[in-house]
């Protein structure tokens, strides 16, 4: 069995006593990719907010690579990268200035930032656009600066909540290409909130959440496998009697 990189146990959060999580527990393991879906206002922000350390649970507990993000938020932030739908790029700054900014804020020498950011910009063939300032790329281009920015402190879980929102399909695919040799290579477990079928084909691991709670968590095979006429869209239906995806 492969480790468990996240741990989330029993989280429960409320908005001016409206409940946004009811009880949500969820492993991570090293090297899987799990998506999470489920019909607007189901509690996936939420989740993904408490688990990136932004708010804390009214109840349960969140640990990454052991760490208590309630009384080890540092150590346990180390160990998490995220890219969120909202992009967290300065428009007005260059590629090289928001990657230096990101290795700054997690404590990196430069001399070791510098290098990580060459490596990582040349793996994805943006070496000469290093000086170029965010606002002049495209929006798939941005994405990319994003995932890289995200890894640059090396994390060992990645947080993605519906990352590829607006991009074109082969942007997509490009991306989501980089995420699976990620969870593959170098064994980094991703969560990826999504509401695209396709996304969820390429993850081992489903989890479906629904008024705060999780209605199913499995194998995705296992669920393709139930799903008739390999109609996932009928089969999560079923799971939750509304639809998740978009049209
Ligand atoms: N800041 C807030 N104040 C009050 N209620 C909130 C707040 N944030 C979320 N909620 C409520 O909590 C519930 C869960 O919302 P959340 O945004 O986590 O769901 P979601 O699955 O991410 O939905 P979507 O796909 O629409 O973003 C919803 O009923 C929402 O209205």
């Amino acid at each position: 069995m492969t480790a468990i990189l996240l741990n989330a146990q029993d989280l429960h959060k409320s908005y001016a006593g409206k409940r946004a999580l009811q009880g949500v527990s969820l492993n991570l393991h090293e090297g899987e990719i799990v998506a999470l879906l489920g019909p607007n206002g189901a509690g996936k922000s939420t989740l993904l907010q408490l688990l990136t350390g932004l708010f804390s649970p009214d109840q349960g507990h969140i640990h990454v690579l052991g760490h208590d993000m309630r009384t080890q938020a540092s150590r346990a932030l180390a160990g998490l990268g995220v890219v969120f739908q909202q992009s967290a790029l300065d428009l007005d700054l260059s590629v090289q200035a928001n990657l230096l900014f990101h290795t700054d804020l997690h404590g990196l020498a430069r001399p070791l930032a510098r290098q990580r950011i060459a490596e990582a910009l040349e793996k994805i063939g943006m070496t000469a656009q290093a000086k170029a300032v965010v606002r002049s790329l495209s929006g798939g281009t941005r994405r990319k600066v994003e995932l890289v920015r995200a890894l640059l402190h090396q994390p060992r879980v990645l947080l993605m909540d519906e990352a590829t929102a607006g991009l074109d399909m082969a942007s997509r695919q490009q991306l989501l290409t980089a995420v699976r040799g990620l969870a593959q290579d170098q064994g980094v477990a991703v969560l990826w909130a999504t509401h695209l079928a396709e996304e969820v084909k390429v993850a081992d691991r489903l989890i479906l959440l629904d008024k705060g709670m999780v209605r199913f968590s499995g194998s995705t095979s296992d669920f393709m496998q139930k799903a008739q006429a390999d109609d996932l869209y009928a089969e999560i239906f079923k799971h939750l009697g509304q639809p998740v995806f978009e049209a």
